[in-house]
């Protein structure tokens, strides 16, 4: 039950996480204030993708989201993309799994606007269902027009009914973990980008290194 006497609202942010990054952190805690969730899930996505491989074993991606979150009660750590079988590590299967865990609850996939264009071109698998089917807070990225991507995919426009809210962070902060393993591996110091329990397990297993 949530604050309120109703259905908890849940967030789940889906990536890669190869590492997380402080902008991870930041953009999860300011969608989860302002749009008074309850808490966060943070969902690695499967080595099995074919548009994005890790750079980094399973097991070391979801160390460091530990070490970044264990102090905050409202993030919570969910593998369950990692040991999905092939074919059904899409975030569709996902989320039609949290709702079966979470039946009572409100659920949101939390995504950047980069996103909401990639589906808006078709690029997302079982697309059809996973709109019709869920609620979605978008986070704006600088260059991308959320609502012209929504008017653009007669997908997205036609569910246009409240289930996309979105949001405008407040402030450009644009550290991608991209950026983050290239400093790493090319003798950068990217020390303030992820938390330092993350920067110093990453020099610990000398991750990232050419
Ligand atoms: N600065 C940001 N503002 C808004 N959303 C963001 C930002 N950075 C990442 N996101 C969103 O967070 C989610 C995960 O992003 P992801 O981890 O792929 O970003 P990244 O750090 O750029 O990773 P990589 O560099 O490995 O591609 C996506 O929904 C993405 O749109
Ligand atoms: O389901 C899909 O087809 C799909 C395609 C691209 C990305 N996603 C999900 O979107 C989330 C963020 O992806 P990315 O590329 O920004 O790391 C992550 O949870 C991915 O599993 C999902």
């Amino acid at each position: 039950m949530g604050t309120n006497g109703g259905p908890r609202k849940i967030g789940i942010y889906g990536s890669s996480f190869d590492p997380i990054t402080n902008v991870h952190l930041w953009t999860a805690s300011t969608v989860a204030h302002r749009k008074h969730l309850d808490f966060v899930i943070f969902l690695p996505s499967s080595h099995m993708r074919h548009d994005k491989k890790p750079n980094i074993s399973d097991e070391h991606r979801i160390a460091m989201i530990r070490l970044a979150i264990q102090d905050n009660p409202k993030f919570v750590l969910d593998t369950y993309e990692l040991t999905a079988l092939a074919g059904m590590h899409y975030t569709y299967y996902s989320m039609r799994h949290f709702h079966e865990q979470y039946p009572d609850d409100e659920l949101y996939f939390i995504m950047g606007a980069d996103l909401l264009a990639d589906i808006a071109d078709g690029k997302w698998s079982h697309d059809e269902e996973l709109i019709a089917g869920n609620k979605f807070i978008v986070m704006a990225r600088s260059g991308i027009d959320m609502t012209e991507a929504i008017a653009r995919s007669p997908l997205l426009r036609n569910h246009d009914d409240g289930r996309f809210q979105l949001m405008s962070k407040g402030l450009a902060m644009d550290i991608s973990s991209t950026y983050i393993r290239d400093e790493f591996g090319r003798g950068g110091e990217p020390r303030y980008l992820l938390p330092d329990a993350c920067y110093d397990y990453i020099k610990q297993h000398r991750l990232y290194q050419p």
